[in-house]
């Protein structure tokens, strides 16, 4: 079915650029580039809206839901496989099939975001790096991994150094509900009422608003969000407990218009995003992610990440259709490149 439909239609990349290949003659016409993906309903709604796909069928691109029913390889032929699902059997499926298709792109290769699945290991890539230029220094937030035996917290944040208030977040990041549950502590001894595996991280005061800068490929963009606000001192001193926080991304709205102090609201330097963003897909093997990203409050060029996120919400990045779609073309037109060169 799909290999009619590519057949048929005749935009997408011009055959020519293509090198012959089994089941499609070399002519000069154009040919469908195939998408197949697999996806939550949830990010169906979210992602595949009918803007990009009617974006994407004028760009000679076609999206096709990938059948768990069927084995993978007999479905197709795709070009390029889309895909965010949790489960050891669908990574077995996908790292089988990028062994026995090697032409075709997997986004991502699973291992790479198995990588992600965890708080700790998470950061290590933007720790490594150690960003430090004339535009600005990009760190990650003091952080401690508690993996068992919440009594011993207290006294292992005060061993480690880690400073109040602390956020605690679950060591897994799975995209369960769960894994979104965090906590702010004020003070030592709530921390005791955790409930670990965790990743307990000084909480960054950053004037409430938090920078998504989402990566597709080589293309990046910034858009502001409402965050969690600064706490100060005082009210430090005053408080006590633990206290879970929601969504603050899901339930905030953008910041982007709001009227907000400059010295917060300015958006990271461009250069020291695209050297971030270059190295991050290099040393973590993505293309398709987004990082959360602060910065210091009272300083203007000190940053933190302190999230990273496979396949993120790209509905709400701005002109993603355009953006999404010249990323698939440029991914098949790379590759028919390499092959013919
Ligand atoms: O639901 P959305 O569109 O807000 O996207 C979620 C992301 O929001 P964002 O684009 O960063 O605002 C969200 O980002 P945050 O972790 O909230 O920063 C996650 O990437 C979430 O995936 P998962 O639940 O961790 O697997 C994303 O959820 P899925 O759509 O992948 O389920
Ligand atoms: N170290 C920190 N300092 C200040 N605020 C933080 C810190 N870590 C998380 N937050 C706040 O909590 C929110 C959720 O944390 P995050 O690590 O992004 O988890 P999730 O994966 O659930 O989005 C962030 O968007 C930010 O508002
Ligand atoms: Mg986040
Ligand atoms: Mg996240």
């Amino acid at each position: 079915m799909v290999r009619e439909m590519r057949e048929e239609m005749t935009y997408g990349i011009e055959e020519g650029e293509r090198e012959e290949e089994g089941g499609f003659p070399n002519t000069s016409h154009k040919r469908l580039v195939v998408v197949g993906y697999a996806l939550t309903s949830k990010k169906i709604k979210s992602f595949l809206q009918p803007k990009l796909e009617g974006l994407a069928r004028n760009k000679g691109i076609l999206f096709v839901a990938i059948d768990h029913n069927k084995p993978l390889s007999d479905q197709g032929p795709f070009d390029i496989v889309l895909h965010k699902l949790s489960g050891k059997e669908w990574r077995q499926i996908l790292e089988d099939y990028r062994q026995t298709h090697p032409e075709v792109t997997v986004l991502d290769p699973p291992d790479a975001i198995q990588h992600l699945h965890n708080r700790q290991s998470m950061l290590q890539a933007v720790a490594d790096l150690n960003l430090s230029d004339s535009y600005g220094k990009v760190g990650v937030p003091k952080q401690l991994v508690v993996k068992k035996d919440a009594s011993s917290i207290p006294d292992a944040v005060a061993n480690f150094g880690l400073k109040l208030p602390i956020v605690a977040k679950p060591l897994v990041n799975d995209g369960s509900k769960k894994s979104h549950e965090l906590s702010l502590a004020y003070d030592r001894y709530s921390l005791q009422k955790l409930d670990p595996p965790l990743v307990l991280q000084e909480f960054v005061n950053h004037g409430g608003v938090l920078f998504k800068v989402y990566i597709v490929g080589e293309a990046i963009k910034v858009v502001r969000r409402f965050s969690l606000p600064d706490v100060t001192k005082r009210e430090l001193s005053k408080t006590a407990g633990v206290y879970r926080f929601p969504r603050v991304s899901c339930a905030a709205a953008s910041a982007d218009d709001a009227d907000l102090d400059p010295c917060i609201a300015e958006l990271p330097p461009r250069p020291l995003l695209e050297k971030l963003a270059k190295e991050l897909r290099r040393r973590l093997g993505l293309r398709l992610f987004n990082l959360d990203m602060i910065r210091e409050h009272g300083t203007r060029d000190r940053f933190y990440v302190i999230d990273i996120n496979y396949f993120p919400g790209y509905g709400k990045m701005p002109e993603y259709e355009h953006i999404f779609t010249d990323f698939l073309l440029s991914l098949v037109k790379g590759k028919l490149k390499k092959r013919s060169g």
